[in-house]
């Protein structure tokens, strides 16, 4: 079936279900393989708008590259792809809640005991990441995605790089998630590693506790609080979040929570079980 090693796909061999989603660059099927009744989402990108893009196509490319190697459960799953003379397809793994910053805007705000659940799996899933030096980029609630049974699935690795990272920073995310070593202009080297992602991944924790961004501002402003880590924890964050959050949302890349030990943090600690 699907799961088994790659294997030549075609479109012919799914059935077509309802659209999950229309992003940027084409829709999201759910879609049942014919022979094995495997279900999974199907992304349909056309070569055109990717011709658009500078480098685009070769991004698409490298995601595919880099993530038909990952096995992680909480990374989504990309089971192979295929193309025709117009389109290119992505075989992914479906998650049955879709996207987590529709769940994020219909809660408004996570419990701490979500919010530490879901901050624990993405330390996880970067771990993982990151002992493969592979640095995602581009972590914001945009890019997650979850499961039936409420686990994080890390998707859309189109920004995802091997680290080191020489080349210098392209404006690739909304500022919002931006690190300040990214945005940062002037000083020589504009090189970052896969530090950025405890960065994003505090933004992240704020977001969720909070209901919205951190440096949300407007685009001047916000570049302004990033450079300066300058951000307010309301007071019904608690301490054990208001001190992993300060953890990460350091400005030296070298200073921040390293993934080890915010899996050892209190505020994990209190919520998640071991092991899980
Ligand atoms: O999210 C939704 O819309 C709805 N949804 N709901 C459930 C569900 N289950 C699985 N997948 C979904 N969506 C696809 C998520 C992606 C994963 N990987 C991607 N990769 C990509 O887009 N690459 C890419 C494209 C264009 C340019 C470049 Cl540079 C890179 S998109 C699902």
């Amino acid at each position: 079936t699907l799961l088994d090693e790659p294997r030549t796909f075609h479109l012919g061999m799914f059935e077509i279900g309802k659209p999950l989603g229309k992003g940027k660059f084409g829709r999201v099927y759910l879609v049942k393989e014919r022979t094995s009744g495997f279900i999974c989402a199907l992304k349909v990108l056309y070569k055109s708008e990717l011709q658009q893009g500078s480098g685009v196509e070769k991004q698409v490319r490298r995601e595919i590259e880099i993530q038909s190697n990952l096995r992680h459960p909480n990374i989504l799953r990309l089971f192979g792809h295929f193309h025709d003379p117009k389109r290119i397809f992505l075989i992914l793994e479906f998650a049955g809640q879709g996207e987590l910053y529709k769940l994020l805007r219909k809660e408004s705000r996570f419990p701490e005991w979500k919010a530490a659940q879901y901050v624990a799996q993405m330390a996880s899933a970067l771990q993982y990441l990151h002992r493969k030096h592979i640095i995602h980029r581009d972590i914001k609630p945009e890019n997650i995605l979850v499961g039936v049974h409420d686990e994080i699935k890390l998707s859309d690795f189109g920004w995802s790089v091997h680290t080191p990272n020489r080349r210098r920073a392209t404006l690739c995310g909304t500022l919002d998630y931006l690190p300040p070593e990214m945005i940062k202009s002037g000083s020589r080297d504009n090189t970052y590693d896969e530090k950025v992602d405890l960065w994003s991944l505090g933004v992240l924790t704020y977001e969720f506790l909070v209901g919205e961004a951190p440096f949300e501002d407007t685009p001047v402003m916000t570049h302004r609080r990033i450079a300066r880590a300058d951000m307010t924890i309301p007071p019904f964050v608690s301490a054990e979040a208001r001190d992993l959050i300060k953890k990460l949302l350091v400005l030296d890349p070298d200073k921040r929570l390293a993934l080890e030990a915010i899996q050892e943090h209190p505020w994990i600690l209190k919520h998640c079980v071991k092991g899980e």
